[in-house]
């Protein structure tokens, strides 16, 4: 999983706001390789923290009870040290470090505030932020974003926490949100909320940079009541859009895109200047529009991706 601050704003310095450069790593033990699980922070120096990437393990399923299948054979989680170690057998192993290692035992609750809920709050503050879900097909990418928590509502995913904590920080006579749920499969970008659009083009402005899809569907959101009806119309449509094209879920990345504009105050400095002395003046205040952006991708199935073409 992983979580990302100012990612779709590219080449837009304002929006470079770098979280605190962590420890540099201990050296590993003798006899296994210590790897980092981020790339992008291995030139930590230049841009601390810009992607952060937490591990979850899932706890054992039904099936995998019944077989008495043990991950422990074959992962072990050092959350306290954020490392993860893949044994490669009795003797040699691979330990990867985190930003973040979740245990089975992790709740939905203490994996949003630990991956998401700095994002949610970045995107409040008026920059873009993105929260990707990366893994092979039923390791808990869609139930770590997309859980509804309709019967347990301690079950709810990340995407529905993240419009919590959006709609207690915005004020609904200032602010708006909206959102957009589309699915990209095969190169072809469909609508989720209105199937009969399925070819949307991606655009990329040349100047700014930003990326828009003109013609997708943007409903406004005002309460989560309406925002949980959207989710279950997306989920539905991408269900019925994967029978009628004969794939599966785990085939296609799900992309929730919600639009965030603030009504901000930006109080001036002015200084007149009356027979030649200068003197300010009051600050008044004057209205802005502060657009920002969460972007929450569940990605296909990481072991499909070559063999379905979704890159
Ligand atoms: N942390 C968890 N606790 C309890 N059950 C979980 C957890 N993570 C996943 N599961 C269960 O494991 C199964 C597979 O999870 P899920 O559908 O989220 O996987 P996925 O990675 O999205 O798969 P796909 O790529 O096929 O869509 C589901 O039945 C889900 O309820």
């Amino acid at each position: 999983m992983a979580s990302n601050r100012n990612g779709v704003q590219r080449g837009s310095a304002k929006f470079d706001r770098p979280l605190k450069p962590r420890p540099r790593p201990s050296s590993p033990s003798p006899g296994s390789a210590l790897r980092r699980a981020n790339p992008a922070a291995r030139n930590a120096d230049a841009v601390p923290g810009r992607v952060r990437v937490a591990v979850r393990l899932r706890p054992r399923n039904a099936e995998e009870m019944m077989a008495d299948a043990d991950f422990a054979d074959c992962v072990e989680l050092q959350p306290e040290l954020k490392r993860l170690k893949l044994r490669r057998n009795n003797w040699d192993s691979d330990t990867y470090e985190f930003d973040e290692v979740l245990t089975e035992f992790a709740s939905q609750k203490r994996v949003y505030e630990v991956v998401a809920k700095p994002v949610v709050e970045s995107v409040l503050d008026g920059y873009n932020g993105t929260v990707m879900a990366y893994g092979q097909t039923g390791t808990g990418k869609t139930f770590t974003l997309g859980r509804l928590g309709e019967v347990d509502a301690s079950d709810r995913g990340i995407m529905v926490r993240s419009m919590e904590d959006i709609f207690a920080d915005l004020s609904p006579n200032t602010d708006s949100v909206t959102v957009s749920y589309l699915q990209l499969y095969m190169e072809t970008l469909q609508d989720l909320l209105n199937p009969a659009n399925d070819n949307i083009p991606i655009v990329e402005d040349p100047r700014s940079g930003d990326v828009s899809m003109p013609g997708a569907t943007l409903v406004e959101i005002t309460d989560q009541h309406s925002f949980l009806e959207l989710l279950r119309v997306g989920e539905a449509n991408r269900i019925a859009a994967n029978t009628k094209l004969n794939t599966e879920s785990s085939r296609s990345h799900a992309i929730l895109m919600v639009h965030i504009k603030r009504s901000v105050l930006e109080s001036e400095d002015i200084v007149s200047s009356q027979n030649g002395d200068a003197s300010h003046l009051t600050k008044p205040s004057k209205p802005l529009v502060r657009k920002s952006k969460l972007v929450v991708v569940d990605l296909a199935g990481s072991e499909r991706v070559h063999k379905s073409g979704v890159c």
